[in-house]
């Protein structure tokens, strides 16, 4: 059986720490990326919302529009700033996630989109991630958070191919809780599942590493979670705690709140080591219920 990782990569997560300056963002995020290409990363990541502050009062602000790509320098100065950081670096580049605005996806009307952008290290875009599953949710007395009073959905699962790799899946923060999605991608071949994401210090402490264990038990993957730097001046304080989690559910390095890089080598080896001692993928019952990776139905 081919491996799902070609050979061994080294992974990167920054742990960037933002503020409300998106150009100083992006230029602090070029450093830390290209920090992370010294130290001898093949792949960095960058965070959810890393270059505005995270909250629905601030998309349209910082908003910038993807489309027709590739977009002139006016209309997305991240696109452009991620590409040549990539370029520069000589990495894949997943740009954590931006606000974007593009033509809306359903009838809602709503023109804003949380949105990825993976690049080559030819500064070649290969993949767009828009946030499938919106962040609305209502804690009493902890949290209240509703994306989806701005923002539309992504409707696609997201795979890239990295070709001396292998396949990565993408996906944003609040998608991770929805394991058909990490499932589906697993089963398209990904070796590895990135979630540029930013919990809160109410759902961070309940489920964060929870949630990157379960989705690397459930497929036998690497997970990797990373979140921007805690700041408890600005009104959404992220969780940090960025993090990668080996295909047997092992965290192989986490950071705590401040800002960090961490780094992994991921292997092949493992993958196939953790898959052969609990075979998983040779013992589901698509008699029993549907490959939902091949479309299927449930029918009762
Ligand atoms: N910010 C998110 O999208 C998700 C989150 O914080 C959570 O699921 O908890």
């Amino acid at each position: 059986m081919a491996k799902l990782l070609k050979q061994p990569l080294k992974l990167a997560l920054i742990q960037l720490a933002s503020t409300a300056d998106k150009a100083h963002n992006l230029a602090h995020a070029r450093t830390k990326v290209l920090e992370a290409a010294r130290a001898g990363a093949h792949l960095v990541v960058l965070p959810e919302c890393f270059n505005s502050p995270y909250g629905t009062k601030y998309f349209a602000q910082y908003s910038e529009t993807l489309l027709p790509s590739p977009p002139s320098e006016a209309q997305s100065p991240s696109f452009h700033a991620l590409s040549a950081m990539a370029k520069e670096g000589g990495v894949y580049l997943v740009g954590g996630s931006i606000p974007e605005r593009g033509p809306p996806s359903d009838n809602s009307g709503k023109s804003l989109y949380n949105t990825s952008l993976t690049f080559s290290p030819q500064g070649e875009l290969l993949a767009t991630h828009r946030k499938v599953h919106l962040f609305d949710i209502d804690i009493p007395g902890k949290i209240k958070f509703k994306e989806s009073e701005v923002l539309s959905p992504g409707n696609k699962i997201t795979v890239v191919d990295l070709p001396e790799y292998g396949k990565v899946a993408v996906a944003i923060c609040y998608d991770v809780r929805f394991p058909e999605l990490a499932t589906i991608a697993a089963r398209k071949g990904a070796f590895l599942l990135l979630y540029p994401g930013a919990f809160n210090l109410t759902t961070g402490a309940l489920h964060w590493e929870l949630l990157a264990r379960a989705r690397a038990t459930d497929n036998q993957v690497y997970v990797g979670l990373c979140s921007p730097a805690r700041d408890m001046s600005a009104e959404y304080n992220a969780w940090g705690h960025s993090m990668v989690v080996d295909p047997n559910a092992a965290v192989l390095e986490q950071l705590d709140e401040k800002e960090g890089i961490v780094y992994a080598e991921l292997k092949g080896e493992r993958v196939e080591e953790v898959r052969s001692g609990i075979p998983l993928r040779d013992q589901r019952r698509f008699d029993v219920y549907p490959d939902v990776s091949k479309g299927g139905k449930f029918e009762e």
